[in-house]
């Protein structure tokens, strides 16, 4: 039994379209549990074995690329403003001396203190927000924010709001790839592979009606669901991205967000 775990935001509703009742019938010769988790928290279980099969932060698969290997070519990237991974900022952006950052996330993490470095040489004071704290009461210059939470920033109160991935697409001219599907080293992935690809297709062939049934209970209307889905994220990892991510790679690496930062439980507030 294959112990799999995805991110429990709307961002992936598409890519396990139909998964778990895959998995649970055992159709296609794979048995498996699928879990729903934060991106950090994935990212943990993953490393300490409590997973076999994670969509992981991409930073995350840098950190443990040795013990891991990429399951599928189903992701979450974007090719542009991507709307659910912002920087809220009470200043304006060069001039950020403390920074929050949203506890929930690994790759935004490190793709804020890419770009605050690259654009501006700024490296900010950090501290945590936590999944309890709202971004506004976070005593902060700024605030990274992912995920569902994300998509509605309460109006008035920030001088300038950075969409990330439009940011970081502007910035290198490459897509941006947030998360993977990874396996640990010694999964045999053969035919979860088949899995993975056949539910990505399938929700992406249904973004219709999974925004129909997920937009009301989250504040949101079905066109702007839609929309999400349909323009703002991207859910293949084709050429582009993987050259969107070897860029990623290297800029976290000289800012040694890579080595230095093991996935050791207590990095989850890094
Ligand atoms: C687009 C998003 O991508 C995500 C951001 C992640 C991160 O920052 O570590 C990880 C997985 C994705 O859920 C989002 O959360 O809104």
């Amino acid at each position: 039994m294959l112990r799999i775990g995805a991110v429990s935001y709307l961002n992936t509703k598409p890519l396990i379209y139909g998964l778990r009742e895959r998995l649970e019938s055992n159709q296609s010769g794979v048995c498996g549990q699928l879990s729903l988790n934060l991106p950090s928290r994935l990212a943990t279980q993953l490393r300490v074995g409590e997973l076999d099969v994670a969509l992981i932060p991409s930073v995350e698969y840098f950190r443990g690329q040795s013990d891991y290997q990429i399951v599928s070519d189903a992701a979450i990237a974007c090719r542009g403003p991507v709307w659910s991974v912002r920087l809220l900022s009470r200043v304006p952006v060069r001039k950020i001396k403390r920074l929050a950052l949203d506890e929930g996330s690994r790759t935004s993490v490190a793709l804020t203190k890419v770009l605050l470095w690259e654009m501006y040489a700024l490296r900010p004071e950090t501290v945590p927000l936590t999944m309890e704290q709202t971004p506004e009461a976070v005593d902060a210059d700024a605030v990274l924010v992912i995920g569902d939470r994300a998509m509605h920033p309460e109006p008035g109160v920030y001088s300038e709001i950075w969409d990330l991935g439009d940011r970081w697409c502007r910035w290198s001219e490459l897509p941006f790839v947030f998360a993977m599907w990874v396996a640990r080293r010694g999964v045999d992935i053969d035919r979860l592979a088949e899995l993975l690809q056949q539910s990505r297709d399938e929700g992406v062939a249904n973004l219709e009606s999974i925004a129909g049934q997920y937009a009301a209970p989250h504040g949101l209307t079905n066109e702007d669901l839609h929309h999400y889905f349909a323009d703002n994220l991207h859910y293949h990892l084709g050429p582009r991205e993987q050259s969107g991510l070897e860029l990623f790679r290297s800029r976290c690496s000289h800012l040694g967000l890579i080595a230095d930062e093991t996935t050791a439980a207590g990095a989850e507030n890094e």
